[in-house]
């Protein structure tokens, strides 16, 4: 289950506002990727690109092997029915109800009776935790439960791919580390490739088996989460450790002089990488890597006190006790 998404040589400008240059990169099938990237480096647009709502100037996105902007639009329609989106507010009707919000795809989009419809809301809801608020009207409900009442409704269809976009956007940390286990647990279930853009490093550091970096009208980075917190690149460096030290500015990247202005300080020690969320019932994602593999495999030292939980525990040493039960994440 999963599809993979391919981009290639992706070029994108709007009038004389070039987005990017040149994107290449593949988001593997199955796995949590996340792209971050300062305000306005194009997540959105990339996420548009992904599903045929904006077309590149240039380049390839094969999509399970479809060339996307080449799609007509009824190819485009089938398409989109392989997505399921999760809108930055949950995009939700203020005038229905949270049971018919989240049944409007089936309604629209199959041609299934109310009892199907209603199994499977129903059973959506229970996998987001919503169960009991289905008369409940989006006005009436926290942002967190619109979140996940927007990611019911992103599942109704059974998605091969999830995209959402700034799920934990004005959610507090205790909700989004909930909403982060859910992605972990759904990922589990469905075996979808999962693409989260997001701001929050917090999520970035914990949540996907991939991360990426757009800046510069391009993708600096992109690969294994491990390759990526390790990284001394200048701009992976800065982002992923909230430094000001480094090319990325206040509104753009810095110019050479405010560069000089710095001086000649090495990168900061990239933070410690913290253990991965693991599914909350102790299985196994396919995506999954043993902590540190990726950097015993090209020879990196983690960062000192990477891999060590709140309790003290090292995941390193403890990774065969943790997937073979009795480990029940927070
Ligand atoms: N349809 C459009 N027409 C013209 N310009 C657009 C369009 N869509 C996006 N843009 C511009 O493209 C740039 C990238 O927008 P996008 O929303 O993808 O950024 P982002 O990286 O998601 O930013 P943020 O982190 O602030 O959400 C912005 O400058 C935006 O104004």
């Amino acid at each position: 289950m999963g599809i993979e998404i391919r981009v290639d040589g992706l070029k994108k400008a709007f009038g004389r506002q070039t987005i990017w240059e040149d994107v290449s990169f593949t988001i593997p099938a199955g796995e949590i990727s996340a792209l971050l990237g300062p305000s306005g480096t194009g997540k959105s647009v990339f996420l548009k690109n992904l599903v045929g709502l904006l077309r590149p100037d240039r380049g390839h996105v094969y999509v399970g092997g479809r060339d996307v902007p080449r799609l007509r639009e009824n190819e485009l329609y089938d398409l989109r029915r392989q997505f399921g989106v999760l809108f930055q507010d949950g995009a939700l009707f203020g005038s229905m109800n949270i049971y018919d919000n989240i049944a409007f795809p089936l309604r629209e989009h199959t041609r299934k009776g109310e009892a199907e419809i209603k199994r499977i809301v129903l059973e959506k809801m229970e996998m987001v935790g919503l169960t009991g608020a289905e008369d409940k009207l989006p006005g009436e409900i926290s942002g967190g439960m619109k979140k996940r009442a927007g990611l019911a409704r992103a599942l109704v269809l059974d998605p091969e791919i999830i995209l959402a976009d700034e799920p934990d956007s004005g959610l507090d940390p205790v909700r989004t580390a909930y909403l982060n286990q859910l992605f972990v647990d759904l990922n589990t279930d469905l075996g979808a490739t999962f693409l989260i853009v997001t701001h929050d490093i917090g999520t970035a550091r914990v949540l996907p088996d991939n991360l990426g970096l757009l800046f510069r009208r391009g993708l600096v980075m992109f690969g294994p989460r491990e390759m990526v917190l390790s990284s001394t690149h200048p701009a992976v460096n800065q982002f992923f450790n909230a430094r000001r030290q480094g090319p990325i500015g206040m509104a753009e990247e810095k110019d050479q002089a405010q560069l000089d202005d710095e001086g000649d300080a090495p990168p900061a020690m990239p933070a410690p990488i913290q253990p991965q969320l693991m599914p909350s019932d102790g299985r196994t994602r396919p995506g999954m890597r043993r902590p540190g593999q990726w950097l015993h495999e090209h020879g990196v030292t983690a960062p000192p006190g990477s891999f060590i939980d709140d309790e003290g525990r090292n995941w390193l040493t403890d990774w065969d006790r943790l997937t073979t039960g009795g480990h029940r994440p927070r």
